[in-house]
């Protein structure tokens, strides 16, 4: 099971991750109170192993703004959190995974309009930001069999008491948390630490 940490801003947490096995390292620099610029995420990026892979969010943002902040800092993928179109994402050119936020109602049908190698992330709707909300989608809305779970990342509200089952019930590709590995708003290291274990099955 894959696991991606978000919302990273200080390098001890990131070091903390990385050893305790985490396959992804997720910077925000969409409007968040997570947000973080190029130059703080190339500083934090020199902590990470080519092993990790570095994962930048955005929200509805330019193809140069995402070009820009791959080269610098370097990224090695784009996740995009806004209604970023299957044309936009194929003319980035770049490893992209797509959130896809739900809610009753949601055509999960686009899907397939993306292209065959991006990855998707679901996700609750945001309430401040466009995402990070620590908010649970209803699972049971969705037939996991429905989606190419090979290339999903469960988010939305995991932590170290529901991440198990999410694994349980999607058999997704990985799952993703930002707000569950936090206390009082800052990243937690000891739950940083127990999330993976509890993702990855070697609590
Ligand atoms: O984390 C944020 O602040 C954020 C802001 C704007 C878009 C996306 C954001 N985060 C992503 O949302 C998921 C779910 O967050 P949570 O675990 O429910 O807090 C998070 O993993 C990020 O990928």
């Amino acid at each position: 099971m894959k696991v991606k940490i978000c919302g990273l801003r200080h390098k001890k947490d990131i070091e903390a991750a990385v050893e305790a096995g985490a396959d992804y390292i997720g910077f925000v620099f969409a409007k968040s109170r997570r947000q973080v610029s190029l130059e703080e995420a190339h500083d934090l990026a020199t902590v990470i192993p080519t092993s990790v892979k570095t994962v930048g969010v955005f929200v509805n943002p330019s193809m140069a703004d995402v070009l820009q902040a791959v080269k610098d800092v370097p990224l090695d993928i784009v996740q995009l959190h806004g209604q970023e179109s299957p044309s936009f994402v194929e003319t980035l050119g770049v490893p992209v995974i797509k959130a896809i936020t739900l809610s009753a109602g949601t055509d999960l049908s686009t899907v397939s309009l993306y292209p065959k190698n991006v990855h998707f992330l679901l996700d609750a709707p945001g309430s401040a930001y466009e995402g990070g909300s620590g908010h649970v989608f209803d699972w049971h809305a969705i037939e996991p069999k429905t989606l190419p779970m090979g290339r999903v990342f469960i988010a939305g509200g995991l932590n170290i008491e529901n991440v198990h089952q999410a694994v349980i019930y999607f058999d997704p590709y990985g799952v993703d948390v930002s707000s569950g590995v936090e206390t009082d708003g800052q990243k937690d290291v000891s739950k940083i630490m127990r999330f993976i274990a509890e993702a990855k099955g070697d609590k």
